[in-house]
């Protein structure tokens, strides 16, 4: 009896398993044959099956994948079954300027609660707009020019950190450096809180468990540790790796990783407190961001923030703001420390623009450093610190309408997630010559013949590190004055180089003969988390000896 039951059990599972086979043939066959998308190239596994994303947001360079994969098929790539990234400014433009597309739902797997929202994840556009108008006072440049003495005692505290280092004569890591003080900078823009991440080193507090959580990057080795790096997986990492394919939420990757589980739970927890003991001091008591948003309204509903909702947004700004602009900083550092000639001119730049270490601050004076700016974008440019393709598309409710979404040209069925990476279209050729080659200069062609003309007018349209339309970055003015701040003063009180030991001056560049992308020893190397992680450069700092005593 118990036989024939066996029997019969395992009649059913094969039975059940030519189904499941024939389901995905079916299902496969579709995808590449009749599906609306299936004109388009691409990576054979693509065009099936969103594993392929997935598989190398797990490796963290999906942006070094999408930029090859470009090579290999063209302009537009079909990058998973649904999916399609496109290469040209004119693409760039059509998807995120249109009022009509929407970020996509696995932007979803981001949020903290399913039922709280913060201004990166909302897709309700009403409820988006309300965010972002109260979230923007906060970013305005006349606010951010009252944050600005606060902002400098983080980055005088950076100094102090590199005189140290100077004196004991030890190299200096400019990634953990520059996250430490991007991180400061936020908790307190943020929430007028001193995390004082530079200076601490205890396990115990919430420095550092923030620190673990959203710095945290293997130190040195990591090129070798491209998959599971666990400090990430409670951060942006898994989150990034569901953002490619929100299914892959059934894989639930933090239980096999207990301790980090309970990690980020307490990560939570301290923000949560943070944000409390910021509400029990009342709306006046710093000039912050939650000032801004303690008391807001919606205006239709006239309900104002929930606490989960205020720790949503606390949740997204540390990425947002701390990890992008530290980006930014260490590739400058990198590219000026291995381009002799741009370090040289930038240095020379701010030494004559100022006469002393105090007169640095933000206004026509260093604005005026326009070598120093052109630096910086083109560290935006080479290392965008948000180096994905950002998805988004035309929701099915649209479909009914008479404009299709046309994207360069496509006529593009609603429902399909479209983008641009940021990586390839700013190492596109057309726009870019000589991609790979950091060349600041080509910020500040002033020529007027038409090819100098319509070189100014492929830079601008294709350079969007901060994104462009209605959902792109609105801490762009708080970034270009962290970043300009730190680099000026950084260049006035020291000079810096490349250590003499072999080994570590090569850390942050690529490998000779990788064959996953990261082969050129010159290029910085980012490891795509939606935000970045890196390493380096490291770096010996010797202070200038008349300014050092401003240091003390
Ligand atoms: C170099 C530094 C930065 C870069 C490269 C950068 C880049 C970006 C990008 C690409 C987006 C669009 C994301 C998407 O569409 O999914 C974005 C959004 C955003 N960024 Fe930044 N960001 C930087 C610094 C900052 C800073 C300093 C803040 C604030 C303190 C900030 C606040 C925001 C906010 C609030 C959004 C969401 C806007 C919305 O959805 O309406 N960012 N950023």
């Amino acid at each position: 009896m118990a036989e024939e039951s066996t029997t019969k059990l395992l009649e059913y599972v094969q039975y059940a398993a030519f189904l499941v086979l024939i389901w995905f043939i079916a299902l496969y066959s579709y995808r590449f044959t009749l599906h609306p998308l299936s004109k388009y190239p691409g990576p054979k596994l693509a065009l099936v099956s969103d594993w392929y994303t997935v598989f190398y947001t797990l490796q963290k360079r999906l942006h070094l994948v999408t930029f090859r994969d470009h090579q290999r098929y063209g302009p537009v790539i079909r990058h998973g079954p649904n999916k399609l990234v496109f290469s040209s400014y004119k693409a760039l433009h059509d998807i995120y300027q249109s009022e009509r597309t929407n970020k996509v739902n696995s932007y979803l797997a981001t949020q903290i609660r399913s039922d709280l929202y913060s201004v990166f994840n909302c897709l309700d556009k009403r409820l988006h707009k309300i965010k972002r108008r109260m979230i923007s006072k906060a970013l305005s440049e006349q606010k951010m020019r009252q944050f600005e003495p606060l902002m400098r005692e983080h980055i005088d505290m950076f100094l102090k950190q590199l005189l140290r280092a100077s004196r004991n004569n030890e190299p200096v890591d400019m990634s953990d450096r520059c996250k430490r003080l991007g991180v400061d900078i936020i908790g307190r823009f943020a929430f007028g809180y001193r995390l004082e991440l530079q200076t601490s080193n205890s396990t115990q507090t919430i420095t550092h468990t923030i620190y673990y959580l959203h710095t945290y990057h293997p130190p040195a080795y990591s090129n070798k540790n491209d998959f599971f790096v666990p400090g990430l997986i409670g951060a942006s990492y898994m989150k990034n790796v569901r953002m490619q394919w929100l299914g892959v939420r059934w894989f639930v990757v933090e239980l096999l990783f207990p301790s980090l589980y309970a990690l980020r739970l307490k990560y939570f927890y301290l923000l949560k407190k943070m944000v409390k003991d910021r509400l029990a001091e009342g709306k006046t008591a710093n000039e912050d961001l939650f000032s801004y948003v303690m008391d807001a309204k919606d205006p239709e509903t006239g309900t104002k923030m929930r606490l989960g909702e205020l720790v949503s947004e606390a949740t997204f700004f540390f990425p947002a703001g701390g990890d992008t602009t530290a980006t930014t900083i260490s590739a400058v550092f990198f590219y000026l420390s291995r381009n002799p000639a741009c370090y040289q001119k930038a240095i020379s730049e701010i030494r004559r623009a100022f006469s002393s270490g105090v007169e640095i601050q933000s206004g026509p004076r260093l604005s005026g450093c326009l070598y120093l700016r052109a630096v910086i974008d083109e560290a935006l440019r080479i290392c965008p610190p948000t180096p994905g393709t950002l998805w988004r598309e035309l929701p099915v409710g649209d479909q009914g309408r008479e404009e299709p979404l046309v994207v360069d040209g496509h006529a593009i069925p609603a429902g399909t997630w479209v983008g641009v990476n940021a990586y390839t279209i700013h190492h596109n050729e057309e726009y870019f010559p000589d991609p790979f080659a950091f060349k600041p200069e080509r910020w500040l062609d002033e020529g007027d013949t038409s090819e100098a003309i319509a070189a100014r007018k492929n830079l601008r349209e294709a350079f969007s590190p901060f994104s462009v339309g209605p959902r792109s970055c609105i801490g762009k003015a708080m970034a270009y004055m962290e970043a300009s701040l730190t680099l000026a003063l950084t260049m006035w009180y020291f000079d810096f180089s490349a250590p003499d030991d072999e080994r570590l001056s090569k850390i942050g560049g690529g490998t000779p003969g990788d064959k996953k992308g990261r082969h050129r020893v010159n290029e910085f190397q980012t490891h795509d988390k939606f935000v970045s992680s890196h390493d380096g450069p490291y770096l010996m700092f010797k202070p200038r000896d008349d300014t050092q005593g401003d240091l003390e």
